[in-house]
């Protein structure tokens, strides 16, 4: 007989993006769950089943949950602490103001908050992304102060947004990080169902599994910003990247995954992740390993102004009252998250040039504001680009990709276009009497081919 392990009690520190989704996906995996935030605000939405931020299916799932009495929310550490047998932290891990390094007071605030209230057996597992090192550190700490009662372990978290649910539920795989037997039993019991669904299960030490994460994040950064270097190469040679691109990822060993040319990474993850990392290996002595993230972050951050250097082909160098409609703010579709967003950057960039810019997007709105209040916003698509000068496509949402040029040729003052993510019909622009320029692409694409 299968006996079903006993299923330990859960709770979520920190409730952002990572925790909000972590503490309804293990509510709705049969878990008891209470998740704990500092933010009153975001705790009372959370508890009368209102999602703070944009994430397909979680607002459904958040309800749901709440409706099986499962999950509760609270501001209260003391009753988390009573709770819970198996502790989740999950709060940001930002970069630190004025230097490359994550800012990890927050993750020091929650294991501490913790430890001084835990009576009896427990474990802490970290989730946030954490520099290696920082894990054997907050061990140390939990264990003076509970006594050598409470455990720590790391269970790096790969989701992304715009997938947390389907990406909590099916990971591709989960790293148990541990220091212990009764640990790794401890992260088992906690994921029996994913376990028993058969996600494959790398168990580690406590350093490899901070160490994964920020490998991951490395990575793909890397891959993005290798065919971004490609663009650059095309951009002088005449070439084009999509070409090339599509070329490449019919070889397996390199993929088509993450090989999509444009403006580039952003996000609360890839680049303040790359950063920490070079951050960290210059303290380990270890630097010249990771000297090629400085190279990801610039070729990333070029793609940016290079985006202004197209409105500029198309409307001129002086652009000093050019109306320009930015569609996009999120750093990616499906997302209402503006951290570090490319899109942004590159409307801000053209503000301060003295364009006059109009930003649109479809979930990402208010939070462009409140990051960026001196820019225009729109209430819709034909808003944005009325009487438009420029269009720029910078994130790529279903709405934009799927909008009809004919249609908002209509609208705007000059059919010029933008492709910031290469993600538009070219040909069907072009019938429309649209200029189109895109990144890594050369500004005859499209026209009649010879
Ligand atoms: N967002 C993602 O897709 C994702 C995916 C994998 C890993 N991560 C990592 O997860 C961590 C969290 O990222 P996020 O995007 O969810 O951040 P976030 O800013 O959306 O959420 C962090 C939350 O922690 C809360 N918080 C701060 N200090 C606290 C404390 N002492 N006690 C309780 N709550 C506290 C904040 O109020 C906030 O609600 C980061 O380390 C990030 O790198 C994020
Ligand atoms: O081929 C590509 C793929 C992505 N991007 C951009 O890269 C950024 C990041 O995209 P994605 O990785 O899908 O989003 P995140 O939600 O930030 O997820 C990343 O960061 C998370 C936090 O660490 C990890 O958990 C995920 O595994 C990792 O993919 C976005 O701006 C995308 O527009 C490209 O420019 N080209």
């Amino acid at each position: 007989m299968n006996a079903r392990p006993p299923k330990p009690r859960i709770t979520v520190i920190g409730t952002g993006y990572l925790g909000a989704t972590q503490a309804v996906c293990m509510a709705h995996l049969g878990f008891e769950v209470v998740a704990v935030d500092v933010d009153p605000v975001k705790v009372d939405a959370l508890a009368s089943g209102r999602l703070p931020f944009f994430e397909p299916g979680l607002d459904t799932l958040l309800v749901e949950t709440l409706a099986t009495g499962r999950l509760r929310f609270t501001t209260d550490f003391a009753d988390a602490a009573a709770f819970g047998e198996v502790h989740f932290v999950c709060v940001g891990t930002p970069q630190s103001s004025g230097s490359d390094a994550a800012d990890l007071r927050y993750v020091d605030a929650a294991f501490s908050e913790l430890a001084r209230r835990i009576t009896g057996r427990a474990l802490i597992v970290g989730k946030s992304t954490v520099p290696v090192g920082t894990a054997e550190r907050l061990a140390g700490m939990v264990a003076e102060l509970t006594g050598g009662e409470v455990e720590v372990a790391w269970n790096p978290e790969f989701l992304r947004e715009g997938f947390a649910v389907e990406d909590t539920l099916h990971p591709d795989r989960l790293v148990f990080g541990v220091a212990s037997a009764e640990a790794e039993q401890s992260l088992r019991d906690a994921y029996a169902p994913l376990l028993e669904e058969g996600v494959p299960v790398v168990v580690a030490d406590l350093a490899t599994a901070e160490l994964v994460k920020v490998a991951a994040n490395s990575f793909l950064a890397t891959k993005i910003s290798f065919i971004n270097a490609m663009a650059e190469v095309c951009e002088a040679s005449g070439a084009d990247v999509s070409l090339l691109a599509r070329a490449l990822s019919y070889d397996d060993r390199i993929g088509g995954r993450f090989l999509k040319p444009g403006l580039g990474f952003g996000g609360g993850c890839l680049p303040k992740d790359i950063r920490a990392f070079r951050a960290r290996a210059e303290e380990l002595g270890v630097s010249a390993a990771v000297t090629f993230l400085h190279e990801v972050d610039q070729i990333n951050l070029r793609r940016r102004s290079r985006t202004v250097d197209l409105v500029r082909e198309l409307a001129g160098p002086d652009l000093h009252g050019v109306r320009v409609a930015a569609l996009g703010a999120a750093f990616k579709p499906d997302s209402d998250d503006v951290r570090d967003a490319p899109a942004l950057d590159v409307a801000r960039l053209l503000y301060l040039e003295g364009a006059s810019v109009v930003v649109y997007d479809p979930k990402a709105n208010a939070n462009a504001h409140r990051a960026y209040p001196d820019l225009d916003y729109a209430d819709s698509l034909a808003e944005a680009v009325n009487e438009a000068d420029v269009v720029l496509l910078l994130t790529e949402w279903a709405e934009f990709v799927s909008a009809a040029p004919e249609d908002m040729g209509v609208l705007v003052a000059h059919r010029r276009i933008v492709d910031g993510r290469g993600a538009l019909d070219v040909e069907r622009y072009r019938a429309a009497g649209w200029e189109y320029r895109a990144l890594g692409r050369p500004a005859e694409v499209g026209a009649a081919r010879p």
